[in-house]
């Protein structure tokens, strides 16, 4: 069953439309991929999905309802999560406090100590350095931290954005395993990312955006059968990864 369903997406920035007719689904309990060349509108979509944007036509609805219109708190609310591309800890504050940080907007009763201790659980490191400053942790920790704090508010739906972005190539395995664990636990993930071969591994499902519309979709393990598809769009990421 979809949880989240988009439905001919329009947005953009005033004038500028980048979202022309975006259609795409996320399978509960999947890790769905979204894929395409830089500028395509995937940050666009996602922007769109939590309210950042409104849509100038079209629709998404999450467990059937529509939320177009809803604000992020009504969308935390509603068990969606958003991870942005850009690393947006407190540099100053410790991991711990970062993770506090994501249940700012829960109700006074929430146990915050409770879901803390559950990331511990799933990312030991960050039990072992819950009390070192967040300025100063490598990349795949500060990533993980970002992970545990859009885990705090408990999410079924978690929007990933390029989660691999401006890491090491060497840790990029570790960062979908975590994506994975994540998953692992019941949350649908919905994650753009650039590294393709490896997203592909790790996702259920992928879409190909292109020029604001949805361009091809498919399991992921049958999406670099299409020749069209991997000249197109594989031939831009075989720096990341090495050639076949
Ligand atoms: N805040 C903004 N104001 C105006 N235009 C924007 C803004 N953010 C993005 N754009 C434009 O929207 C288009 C799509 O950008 P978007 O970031 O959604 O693409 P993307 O597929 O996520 O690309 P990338 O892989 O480079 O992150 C681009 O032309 C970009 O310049």
């Amino acid at each position: 069953m979809a949880i989240l369903d988009i439905e001919n997406l329009h947005a953009g920035y005033g004038q500028h439309l980048v979202l022309k007719g975006v259609d795409a689904q996320a399978e509960e309990g999947d890790i769905t991929l979204v894929m395409g060349p830089n500028g395509a509108g995937k940050s666009t979509l996602f922007k769109t999905i939590f309210g950042l944007l409104d849509p100038s036509e079209g629709s998404v609805t999450f467990h059937g309802e529509d939320i177009t219109g809803c604000t992020q708190e009504e969308l935390l609310d509603r068990g969606m999560a958003y991870v942005l591309q850009r690393s947006a800890l407190f540099e100053d504050m410790t991991i711990r406090e970062n993770l506090e940080m994501g249940a700012y907007v829960a109700d006074r009763d929430y146990d915050v100590d409770g879901k803390i201790e559950e990331i511990y659980d799933l990312f030991p490191i960050l039990e072992e350095r819950s009390n070192a400053k967040a300025g100063t942790l490598s990349g795949g920790q500060r990533q993980m931290v970002e992970f545990g704090r859009g885990l705090m508010l408990d999410p079924e739906f978690m929007l990933i954005d390029e989660p691999t972005a401006g890491l090491a190539p060497k840790i990029i395995d570790q960062v979908f395993e975590r994506v994975q664990q994540i998953n692992e636990t019941g949350v649908t993930i919905f994650m753009i990312e650039q590294n393709i071969k490896t997203g592909l591994e790790y996702s259920d499902y992928a879409y190909v955006l292109d020029n604001g519309a949805t361009r091809f979709h498919g399991p992921a393990d049958t999406i670099l059968d299409n020749p069209e598809i991997r000249d197109a769009y594989l031939s831009e990421n075989v720096s990341y990864e090495g050639s076949e």
